[in-house]
C-alpha cells in the first residue's frame, strides 16, 4: 500500500533559528494523526511545508509517492488543507463559494456538481447551501472550510486546529466528521486540545523545539499511561501485609484503613492475585481501579524530560 505522506528528514530555518529539526514520519490511508507541541513548536511550520507552501531547508516529502518538490503540482492534486483561518468569502452563498473552489481544484464541469453536492452532504451543509456565508454559524463555516478541503476528493487532508472557536456541539459535530473523513483518507489535524487527539485520532505526535519526541498510536498510549497504582478499596480493613506479600506487588500506601494505593511492578501486575486474596479473607472489595495518567500528564511529563 502506498503510504500517502512521508516526511524524511525535515529541517526548516528561519534565518539562524531551526524551527524544524529532523522531523520524520508517515501516514497511510485510515489513518487520523493529531499533531500536538506547545506554542511556537513548529507545528504550522511542519503544515505548511507538507501543503507545499513552505519549501523546507532540507529533507524530502512524498504526497501519495509523488515527490513534492519535483511534481509540486501533481502532489498537490493529492491535498486538501484547512488552515486556521478558512478562507472563506462572506458575500458568496455556499454554493458560489464552493463551485468557486471547485474550479480553483481544476474540477471538469461534469465532475464539479456531482463534487459539490457529495462535499455538502458528507459536511452537512445541504441545508444551508443557498444561505450568504457571512450569515452562517461559526460551526457552518468551519464545516464549509472542511468541505473546500475535501471537494477534490483528495486522499490528504491537513487541517490546522479544525475546532477553535467552536461551541462543545459544533466541536463534537466536526469531530465526528473528521473520524469519519479518516476512514477513507489520510488526515493530519494539529490542535492543542489533547482530548481532541483521544476522541477524534488513531495516532498522535507531538512536536517540541522542532523536534518529534513522540509518534505513537491511541492504543499504544496506553504503555505511557499506566502509573503502576492500584487504587483499591475495601469495606472491612484488609491485612496490608499480607497484601504486600502476593508477587508483583512493590509497596503498599494507606490513605485510610480501608482505601489503599497499591504500587506495583509494571511486568507483572498483580490485580487477579488482590482480588482474589482479598475476597478469600472476606474484607470485601468495592473498587480495584488502575490509575492512568491524562494525555495532559503525558504530555507534560515528554516535553519537561526535553527541557534544556
Ligand atoms: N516567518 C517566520 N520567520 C521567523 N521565524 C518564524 C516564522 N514562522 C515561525 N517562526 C518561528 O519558528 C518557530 C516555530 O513556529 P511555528 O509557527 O511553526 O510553531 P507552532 O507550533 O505552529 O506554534 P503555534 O502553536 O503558536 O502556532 C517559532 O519559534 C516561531 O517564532
Amino acid at each position: 500500500m502506498t503510504l500517502l505522506i512521508e516526511a524524511e528528514h525535515l529541517y526548516r530555518y528561519y534565518g539562524k533559528q531551526c524551527a524544524v529539526k529532523d522531523v520524520s514520519f508517515t501516514l497511510k490511508r485510515g489513518e487520523v494523526l493529531g499533531f500536538l507541541g506547545p506554542n511556537g513548536a513548529g507545528k504550522t511550520t511542519t503544515m505548511q511545508m507538507l501543503c507545499g507552501l513552505l519549501t523546507p531547508s532540507s529533507g524530502s516529502i512524498k504526497i501519495n509517492g509523488v515527490d513534492l518538490s519535483a511534481n509540486a503540482k501533481t502532489a498537490k492534486q493529492s491535498l486538501g488543507y484547512l488552515p486556521d483561518t478558512p478562507p472563506l468569502y462572506k458575500d458568496l452563498t455556499v454554493q458560489e463559494y464552493l463551485h468557486y473552489c471547485g474550479q480553483l481544484h481544476g474540477l471538469s464541469k461534469t465532475a464539479l456538481l456531482p463534487a459539490i453536492s457529495q462535499a455538502q452532504e458528507r459536511c452537512g451543509l445541504l441545508e444551508v447551501k443557498r444561505r450568504l456565508i457571512g450569515q452562517l454559524s461559526k460551526g457552518f463555516q468551519q464545516r464549509l472550510g472542511i468541505a473546500q478541503a475535501i471537494l477534490h476528493n483528495p486522499d490528504v487532508i491537513i487541517l490546522d486546529e479544525p475546532t477553535v472557536g467552536l461551541d462543545p456541539l459544533q466541536i463534537r459535530e466536526i469531530r465526528a466528521l473528521i473520524r469519519e473523513l479518516g476512514q477513507s483518507h489520510g488526515v493530519i489535524l494539529s490542535t492543542h486540545i489533547l482530548s481532541e487527539v483521544q476522541d477524534s485520532c488513531t495516532h498522535v505526535q507531538i512536536i517540541h523545539q522542532g523536534q518529534l519526541i513522540l509518534h505513537e498510536s491511541i492504543a499504544g498510549l496506553a504503555q505511557f499511561m499506566d502509573t503502576g497504582i492500584l487504587q483499591v478499596a475495601t469495606r472491612l480493613a484488609p491485612d496490608t501485609d499480607s497484601l504486600a506479600a502476593i508477587p508483583g506487588v512493590l509497596r503498599i500506601e494507606a490513605l485510610t484503613a480501608t482505601h489503599l494505593h497499591i504500587h506495583y511492578r509494571l511486568s507483572a501486575n498483580p490485580s487477579q492475585a488482590l482480588t482474589a486474596a482479598i475476597i478469600a479473607a472476606g474484607w470485601e472489595l468495592q473498587e480495584l481501579t488502575p490509575l492512568k495518567k491524562s494525555m495532559e500528564d503525558i504530555f507534560i511529563s515528554l516535553t519537561e524530560d526535553k527541557r534544556p
